[in-house]
């Protein structure tokens, strides 16, 4: 196992009703904006419950932060905080809402002359107006996360910061009961994923992270065509966002290698094609298996065997074999597992690999051995 600090300091609150808990979460005294997405929290209930339980408070709100938060939209919050002198946010929504609250936080007291630099140029968070959330969509981490992510143009870019980690996060599994079968499809996808890119890497002899990436991977495979079937299954929706907060709140990830490939290549496919960002990453990720089959051949192997009780005949027949029940468990949750599924052909490969290139991912994956010719390669074998 690698040496490691491990600290996640935000409070869960988990479970039904307990977006009622925000009131004794948050400083009596404080003035608090309330950020939203597109406006599904009104007609699920969960504004009218936000309302309810900030009674005693004095806030605001600002709607509107669109799924891929926009650098533009969030910088009108950002003025919003500054001339009105909010001094904590409380986001409620997804991951966009969530991490384009991060951005809002950061980017309202950055002294720098462009805040966008925190996402293009690594610019230091010194200091972060505090935030807490309610989670509406379980998929990203990013309520009990320090990372966040927001675009502009075909930009699609990454920031983190201790400081922007939410001090509470609400959690309550029946308001996801109103998302859509899309969103809990790419949600699971996207969890699932996270687990992957800090478990698909080489042994460390970390058994604990080993065996907690392996119990999240084998929920949302249990779990994720569940919540397909019987939507209205509510201690599958609980296991399925407690599982989507455990797989990117750092504790898996702690003292392991990790491998972001298939999130840095998923990533610039929204920007460039705007595909959800789930759907693009089971796109991607069978093609990192497939690439990276040999420098990866042990961990898949071990995923096989404890995830999927994968019992073959020579190894590389097992190889297959795992790989196509991941591919199998992607297209359970209605996901697309290649370029061509989602419209795309050659012809796009090569302004995708471009973009890596200038967003400067040239030493991907867990041995920095993923360059743009690799990348490209993958690319290929997702078409
Ligand atoms: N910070 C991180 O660690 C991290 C990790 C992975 C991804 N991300 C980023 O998070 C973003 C994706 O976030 P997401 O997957 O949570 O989706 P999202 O927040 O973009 O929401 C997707 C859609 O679902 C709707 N929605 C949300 N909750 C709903 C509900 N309860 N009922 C009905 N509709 C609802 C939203 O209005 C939106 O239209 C991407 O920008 C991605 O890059 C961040």
């Amino acid at each position: 196992m690698n040496k490691f600090t491990f600290q996640n300091s935000t409070k869960i609150i988990f479970g039904e009703g307990q977006i009622a808990e925000i009131s004794s979460n948050i400083p009596k005294d404080a003035r608090i904006l309330v950020t939203y997405g597109g406006g599904s929290i009104k007609s699920n209930g969960v504004y009218d419950q936000v309302c309810e339980a900030l009674s005693d408070h004095t806030w605001d709100e600002f709607g509107g932060i669109e799924p891929n938060p926009q650098f533009a939209t969030l910088m009108e919050a950002v003025k919003l905080v500054q001339t009105e002198g909010f001094d904590y946010l409380l986001a409620v929504g997804g991951g966009s809402v969530v991490d384009g609250t991060k951005f809002i936080a950061a980017a309202a007291e950055y002294k720098g002359s462009d805040p966008w630099d925190i996402l293009a140029a690594d610019a230091k968070v010194e200091s972060a107006v505090p935030m807490g959330c309610v989670l509406t969509l379980p998929a990203t981490g990013s309520e009990s996360n320090m990372g966040a992510v927001v675009s502009k143009g075909s930009e699609k870019l990454s920031f983190g910061s201790p400081l922007v980690r939410p001090q509470f996060a609400v959690l309550d599994p029946a308001v996801t009961l109103t998302l859509p079968a899309r969103q809990v499809a790419n949600g699971v996808v996207d969890a699932f994923v996270h687990t992957m890119e800090q478990y698909l890497t080489y042994p460390v002899n970390a058994k604990v992270q080993d065996r907690f990436s392996e119990g999240l991977l084998q929920t949302l495979i249990e779990e994720g065509p569940k919540a397909m079937i019987e939507p209205e299954d509510l201690e599958v929706r609980a296991n399925i966002m407690w599982a989507a907060t455990m797989a990117l709140n750092g504790l898996i990830g702690a003292g392991v290698p990790q491998d972001w490939t298939t999130h840095m290549i998923g990533h610039e496919l929204t920007a460039l094609h705007k595909i959800d960002h789930a759907r693009t990453l089971s796109i991607v990720l069978p093609a990192v298996m497939r690439h990276q089959r040999e420098a990866k051949k042990d961990k898949l192997l071990q995923y096989g065997v404890r995830v999927f009780g994968v019992e073959c005949g020579t190894e590389e027949e097992c190889l297959d074999i795992i790989i196509g029940r991941t591919v199998a468990f992607f297209r359970a949750m209605g996901v697309p597992t290649s370029l061509s599924e989602a419209g795309l052909s050659r012809d796009d490969i090569e302004p995708i690999v471009e973009q890596l290139r200038t967003h400067g991912m040239l030493k991907l994956g867990e041995h920095g051995a993923i360059g743009p010719d690799e990348a490209r390669e993958i690319l290929e074998l997702a078409l």
